[in-house]
């Protein structure tokens, strides 16, 4: 893998050690739907942390409240020191530049090309020159293996590649955190395989912290530094995955493996 192309210790100093997101007392609502309930945790820079559990027990919740793209009732969130609510515009910018995001759905630029979606965001928001803008993307589409796709618009690839392509543009901003939101439940079986692995070699080779939500508990217990299990809003037991995968305390935690494993 061209590592020049990756987050290093080097290219991010705030994040060669120390914890790089907390959430206080976080709760969410939706009218009378309690999503997330008084909820805490951190993440340490580099370290990898899978959210489990049922589904609408509010792990995307978690992702999208760090994306900004909701607010909070109650408590606070903070990423690399910086509180996300209440803050100005510009401290929000600032923090968003930090994170990167994979969804479910793709959500490429359908009218661009491959190339051009993933330097489009160093140019605009980084600054960065249209020839250091497309180095970098090539360096990733090699890392995830579509050098050849620059070219190609995203309806001629298939959806690993599509989302391969969103892997990349995602480190193209040289994020200080990826978060995934389920990245392969879009994907047929076969195309799976191929995505998880590219997800697997970042985790193995760059010091990115990573943030995941999935239902690929082999994928989980393959990169994870800690599993947090949740249920209705709430972690009811986290631990790093050989005691998460084998020897789960919460009777919930082993009726929700033994469904999903
Ligand atoms: N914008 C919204 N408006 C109203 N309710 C919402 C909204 N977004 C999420 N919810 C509700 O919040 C709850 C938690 O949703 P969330 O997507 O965080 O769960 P999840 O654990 O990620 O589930 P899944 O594994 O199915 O994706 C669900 O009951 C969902 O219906």
């Amino acid at each position: 893998m061209p590592t020049d192309t990756l987050p290093n210790p080097e290219k991010n100093p705030a994040q060669s050690a120390g914890e790089l997101i907390r959430l206080d007392q976080v709760t969410k609502r939706f009218g009378q739907n309690t999503v997330l309930d008084h909820l805490d945790f951190t993440v340490d820079a580099g370290k990898h942390v899978t959210l489990i559990g049922p589904s609408g027990s509010g792990k995307t919740t978690i992702l999208r409240l760090l994306m900004t793209l909701l607010k909070p009732d109650e408590g606070t969130i903070t990423v690399d020191g910086q509180k996300l609510f209440p803050a100005s515009d510009k401290e929000v910018r600032e923090v968003r530049k930090k994170i990167g995001m994979v969804f479910q759905q793709f959500n490429l630029f359908p009218n661009m090309t491959v190339l051009r979606n993933i330097t489009e965001a160093p140019v605009t928001v980084l600054g960065l020159s249209k020839d250091e803008a497309v180095e970098r993307a090539k360096g990733l589409l090699d890392m995830v293996g579509l050098a050849e796709k620059c070219d190609a618009h995203p309806a001629q690839l298939s959806g690993g590649q599509q989302q391969r392509v969103a892997i990349a543009r995602a480190l193209a901003m040289r994020p200080q955190v990826l978060l995934l939101d389920e990245v392969t439940s879009a994907l047929d079986p076969e195309l799976v395989a191929g995505v998880l692995d590219v997800l697997r070699d970042i985790a193995r080779s760059t010091d990115i912290t990573m943030l995941c939500v999935t239902h690929e508990m082999n994928f989980a217990r393959d990169i994870s530094d800690q599993v947090l299990m949740f249920d209705s809003g709430r972690i009811i037991e986290s631990g790093p995955p050989e005691k998460i995968f084998s020897e789960p305390e919460h009777e919930r935690t082993r009726e929700f493996l033994g469904a999903v494993l």
